[in-house]
């Protein structure tokens, strides 16, 4: 079965004309989140969505555009649709999501004291893949982002590859092409300047083209469209459109 992804926001963390690179995940009856960043409520509001369209929300890392609107999410969730929704999240962030990034906007007292207060938390292990809904199937990959630093990286369905923020990894790519059946590869892409904590542009150009056919740049610059036919073949993911995936 097909699902569809829209991503809800395409843009680099710092982006200004495009949202934080969040997406709608869907099988027709169930919609996961993909990453809930500082933009997240503005960019469902501008598709005439909100979040109570989501079911479920699944986050890759810590950074702000990744997780900066779950203050808003869980409040709604909350106070407004009363709905504890599940928050899918690599077992070794749930207690830094909460103490580093959630309690000191959303603690209150005898009311909101735990994650668990506002979410029902599926801890999940990395290489290990989880039924999110009958038809959603979602294994994380650690992949390399900032040293120190949790990240996962998504395998859906046993054929989708959705980067989190990554430095590049060749190998990765062609193992999960070659080896794992992946036929679509959706991938961070910094445009310009050393890919110090990303993927950039150079060096995803440098992927064979067999890989590179199957690849769809996201999170991405201001200034994209300057690249526009200067990708070898890889085509940028457009916000807001809806992809068959
Ligand atoms: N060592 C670092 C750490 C962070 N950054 C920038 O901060 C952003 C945080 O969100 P991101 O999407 O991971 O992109 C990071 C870099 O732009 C960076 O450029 N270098
Ligand atoms: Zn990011
Ligand atoms: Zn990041």
């Amino acid at each position: 079965m097909n699902l569809e992804l829209q991503m809800i926001g395409t843009g680099s963390a710092f982006a200004k004309t495009y949202f934080n690179n969040n997406a709608l995940l869907t099988d027709g009856a169930f919609t996961l989140l993909i990453d809930c960043g500082v933009t997240a409520p503005l960019a469902l509001h501008r598709l005439g969505k909100s979040f109570d369209d989501v079911d479920a929300v699944l986050i890759t890392h810590i950074h702000a555009d990744h997780v900066g609107g779950l203050e808003e999410l869980a409040f709604k969730m909350k106070f407004t649709y009363k709905r504890k929704i599940k928050l899918y999240i690599a077992e070794t962030l749930v207690t830094a999501l909460w103490e580093h990034s959630l309690r000191g906007g959303l603690y209150q007292e005898g009311e909101i004291t735990c994650l668990e207060d506002l979410f029902e938390v599926c801890p999940l292990a990395p290489e290990q893949a989880y039924d999110i809904s009958g038809h959603i199937r979602v294994e994380l990959i650690p992949t390399r982002h900032i040293p120190g630093k949790n990240s996962y990286s998504l395998f859906i369905n046993e054929r989708l590859f959705y980067s989190a923020d990554m430095v590049y990894d060749p190998g990765l790519l062609q193992q999960l092409v070659e080896r794992r059946g992946c036929r679509m590869i959706m991938h961070d892409c910094q445009l310009e300047g050393p890919g110090e904590v990303h993927t950039t542009l150079d060096e995803l150009m440098r992927l064979p083209e067999q890989i590179r056919s199957i690849t769809y740049l996201m999170h991405y610059a201001d200034n994209k469209d300057d690249f526009v036919g200067k990708t070898g073949g890889m085509a940028f993911i457009e916000q807001g459109r809806i992809y068959s995936v």
